[in-house]
């Protein structure tokens, strides 16, 4: 079929404008993979601080076949750059508004780190009027390109532009609970490499539930729960919780005023990329943890550990027995999540 010739089979990366007539007639692609095909990647906000380098490293990953960069500026550049390595991954690009449907048209996976970073005194809250806008719209455009695409969203902030995105899916009748993720992966990759720090095992090894939301006292590290198991007093779990939560603050603070964390959110970005691809070509067994739909608590959205599958979500891990600290944090935090969520949901009703 010339449509798919032109906008899967390239060997080279093609320009939005070579794509346009075809845009113009997109429609939703089947996303169901075929037994033995690559899935196709999108990756929304790919010219950023985040998207390009995820772009690079999903240009190393074997199982993909083709890998879609969109952005309002600069994918070409991308583009170019990352088709010079020499691995298979097909690389195209798309860049504004009127792009979108060629840079979705028959995705598998679309992860979507679009939108502002935060700057020193920043919440990632402060983030929503720009933020929340952006994740409607990009989403707007999954429902109507790739249905029924893996989506993982990454945009701050994410308490409530996961409940925006479901209510985007939900209004255009393509809402999948268990297709939904919002990337909440940094948070553990912080949580074992600091666990591991303090008690001197190599982080490779560590494994540290982080569940809850993705912003300040809503993440929730289980340090009781870590593997190995980590014995430690009350207040030095609560300070290494407390570094945990704070952890992207770190970064702000750090790189003062040009932005927050890229390259260690790219790198777990790319981490959980590979274990949604691994889970939708059949792989069994695969965990992760994200920001979901989820009945876990009495939140309507929720971190936790979860078993995906060909389908998305197939299991939703129960929190189990918390310790005492753990159990004051959990109830510290549900005011909090429960606005942000809300906040979400009213957006996208409203809009
Ligand atoms: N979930 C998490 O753990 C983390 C989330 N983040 C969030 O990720 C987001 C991106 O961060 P960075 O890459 O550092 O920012 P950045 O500013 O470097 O890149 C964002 C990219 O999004 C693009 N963009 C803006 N509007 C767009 C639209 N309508 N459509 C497509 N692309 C659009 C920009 O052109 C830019 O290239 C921020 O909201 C940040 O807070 C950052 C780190 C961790
Ligand atoms: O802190 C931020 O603004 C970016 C982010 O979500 C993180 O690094 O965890």
């Amino acid at each position: 079929m010339q449509r798919l010739a032109v906008l899967s089979g390239h060997l080279r990366p093609v320009s939005g404008g070579e794509a346009s007539a075809l845009e113009r007639q997109a429609t939703a692609a089947p996303s169901t993979l075929p037994p033995g095909a690559k899935p196709k990647v999108a990756v929304l906000g790919a010219g950023g601080g985040i998207g390009q380098p995820l772009a690079m490293l999903f240009k190393l990953h074997p199982g993909i076949g083709e890998l879609s960069l969109y952005d309002v500026v600069g994918t070409a550049g991308v583009a170019a750059d990352i088709s010079h390595i020499d691995t298979s991954v097909k690389v195209s690009h798309f860049t504004g508004p009127d792009k979108l449907a060629g840079a979705l048209y028959g995705c598998h996976l679309v992860i979507i780190p679009a939108g502002v970073p935060r700057k020193p005194g920043m919440t990632r809250d402060d983030l929503f009027n720009i933020n929340a806008g952006i994740v409607k719209t990009l989403c707007e455009g999954v429902a109507k390109y790739c249905p029924d695409a893996w989506v993982a969203i990454i945009s701050n902030p994410v308490n409530s532009t996961v409940p925006i995105a479901a209510e985007v899916f939900k209004r255009a009748g393509t809402f999948n609970q268990g297709k939904l993720l919002g990337v909440t992966k940094l948070d553990v990759c912080r949580a074992n490499a600091f666990v591991a720090e303090a008690i001197g095992v190599p982080p490779e090894q560590m494994d540290v539930p982080v569940v809850g939301g993705h912003a300040g006292i809503t993440i929730l590290p289980l340090l009781s729960k870590a593997t190995p198991r980590v014995e430690l007093s009350p207040e030095k779990a609560q300070a290494l919780t407390e570094r945990i939560q704070n952890a992207g603050t770190e970064v702000v603070e750090a790189k003062a005023g040009k932005g927050s964390a890229t390259l260690s959110m790219a790198y777990a970005a790319y981490k959980f990329g590979e274990s949604c691809l691994r889970a939708m070509t059949g792989a069994e067994g695969v965990t992760e943890y994200a920001y979901v739909a989820s009945n876990v608590t009495q939140l309507p959205y929720f971190a936790s550990k979860l078993r995906l599958g060909i389908n998305g979500v197939e299991e939703y891990y129960p929190l189990g027995r918390l310790n005492e600290l753990e159990e004051k944090n959990l109830a510290a935090l549900q005011d909090e999540l429960q606005k942000s969520i809300e906040k979400g949901v009213e957006f996208a009703r409203k809009a």
